[in-house]
């Protein structure tokens, strides 16, 4: 399989299982995401949530921004074969995200602790930056999702 950074996002960001609610064809849902690895770590990417995203009419939910920052995150250590959960979300919105608009994003690791990562997510509009989430996210064994009687539908998500 090449590795080229547009086949790796292809075949492994976006999406990552047809039934996430977040990027999964499946989802009624699906937030239109097309994230690309500009290097070794890190990814960069466009965003934009519709008229299904919304809170008050015409601006993006608050929580469906926290889902789309969580994804982008998680997209961050999946690519890395990163096997995780994310323990915290912090996301701070700096200006009112409008459904339909198109957003940048950019997400790198900011720190690795032992087994905690913080992953930022930058996400900005064109006027300017509109929201800045951080994730916690936690090292897992497989055992994490095998004792909860979970098999390789997802233990094979992570280093994809
Ligand atoms: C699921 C992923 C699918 C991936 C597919 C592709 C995805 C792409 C995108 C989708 C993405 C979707 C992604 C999703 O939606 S993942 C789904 C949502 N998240 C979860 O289900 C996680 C639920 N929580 C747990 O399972 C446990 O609590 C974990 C595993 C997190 C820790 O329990 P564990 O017993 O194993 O470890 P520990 O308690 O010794 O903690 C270890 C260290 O962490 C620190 N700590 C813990 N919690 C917090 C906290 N809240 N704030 C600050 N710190 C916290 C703790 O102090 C300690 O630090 P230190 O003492 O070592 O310094």
């Amino acid at each position: 399989m090449s590795t080229s950074p547009e086949t790796t996002i292809a075949g492994a960001l976006t999406p990552h299982h047809d039934r996430c609610f977040v990027c999964g064809p499946c989802s009624p849902a699906q937030v239109e995401l097309d994230l690309r690895c500009p290097g070794e770590e890190g990814i960069v990417g466009d965003v934009v949530l519709d008229a299904r995203h919304q809170g008050v009419p015409g601006i993006a939910h608050g929580g469906a921004i926290a889902a789309v920052v969580d994804e982008i995150a998680g997209s961050v250590l999946t690519r890395l074969g990163v096997r995780f959960v994310t323990a915290s979300l912090t996301t701070t919105y700096h200006a009112p995200v409008m459904t339909g608009e198109r957003l940048t994003c950019s997400a790198w690791i900011e720190s690795t602790v032992g087994r905690k990562r913080t992953v930022v997510v930058e996400l900005a509009g064109a006027a300017g930056r509109v929201v800045t989430g951080r994730a916690l996210c936690v090292d897992v064994p497989e055992e994490h999702f095998t004792r909860l009687g979970l098999g390789s539908e997802v233990t094979d998500l992570f280093g994809r």
